[in-house]
């Protein structure tokens, strides 16, 4: 877990606007290889306008002033994604580093069918591979995901929210990127649908390896997923560690004012996170046991 995948360095985004706003401001971290990252921060703080920014994704009047995300391959390569022209960059995009956007249920074309859309992805980064192939593939993929492949058949609006957000997950996984980049994946979806596709999403990273960064302003969630986390503030990450330290014992004010703000967190009567993060306290102390006794 050691070696970075993705190394963001003084990153400064800003909206060209009157008066300017400087929305990311010399933001560096790396992203090691599958780990998950928590990017936390409240409303406005600049972590959509990271992410979009990371993956050249951001439209005037938006413009990255300074910095460099840069990419590191398993082959040994690395690719500056502000080097790639237009065309390079949409083929990285999905294959290096893939995307689930806030809404991105809603981004499903609603007259086309799920098996259209997710073989247009096959068809356009991968069209070497055979139809029968492809087919099966988008068919393992959502299973993967815990939907019926049955349901290829089926158009965006014959599928329930929490079905379509997973279809998009499944899309995101295609092509087997080193990288997902979730922002707000399931906060439209009830409590408990979006536990069941968290869970989800961490079990295919212990599958497959890939690295999350992961955007919420909901800290408790992130605590609950994250291996670290970076907590983001007017623009700047004013705090990065592992979830457990950043919970245990918070460095920076902010980052107490952020717990403290999560009644969940911090309240007698305590609550599932609470208890996820206690789990997680004894499942540390229990390794840290094991290695003292080995
Ligand atoms: N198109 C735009 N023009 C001008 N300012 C913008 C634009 N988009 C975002 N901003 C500003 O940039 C700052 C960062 O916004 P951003 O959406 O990245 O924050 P965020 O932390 O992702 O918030 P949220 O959780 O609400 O999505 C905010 O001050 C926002 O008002």
């Amino acid at each position: 877990m050691s070696h970075p995948v993705l190394t963001v360095e003084n990153f400064s985004v800003d909206y060209l606007v009157d008066p300017v706003v400087h929305a990311v401001k010399d933001v560096s971290f790396e992203l090691k290889r599958g780990e998950v990252l928590g990017l936390a921060g409240e409303s406005g703080c600049g972590k959509s306008t990271l992410a979009y920014g990371i993956v050249r994704l951001l439209k005037p009047p938006a413009m990255i002033t300074t910095g460099h995300a840069v990419f590191h391959s398993r082959e040994g390569y690395d690719i500056d994604w502000g080097d790639l022209s237009p065309e390079d960059l949409r083929a990285a995009r999905w294959d290096k580093i893939s995307m689930v956007f806030q809404g991105a249920m809603n981004s499903l074309n609603p007259v086309i069918s799920v098996r259209d859309q997710f073989e247009d992805i096959f068809e356009t980064h991968r069209p070497e591979m055979k139809k029968k192939e492809r087919r099966e593939r988008c068919g393992d993929l959502l299973e993967r995901v815990g939907v019926d492949r049955a349901r290829l058949n089926a158009y965006p609006h014959e599928l329930s929210g929490g079905m379509r957000q997973r279809v998009m997950i499944a899309m995101a996984m295609a092509l087997e990127p080193q990288i997902m980049i979730m922002d707000e994946p399931t906060t439209a979806l009830d409590v408990v649908v979006q536990r069941e596709i968290l869970r989800e999403i961490t079990r295919l990273r212990d599958e497959l390896g890939f690295a999350v960064i992961f955007i919420t302003h909901d800290l408790p969630l992130l605590l609950e997923i994250s291996d670290r986390i970076a907590v983001m503030r007017h623009g700047e990450i004013v705090e990065l560690g592992n979830a457990l330290d950043l919970y245990t014992n918070p460095r920076h004010e902010y980052t107490r004012q952020l717990l403290a703000s999560f009644p969940s967190l911090t309240g007698d009567r305590g609550s599932f996170v609470r208890g996820a993060m206690d789990d997680r306290l004894l499942a540390l102390d229990a390794v840290s046991v094991g290695e003292e006794q080995s």
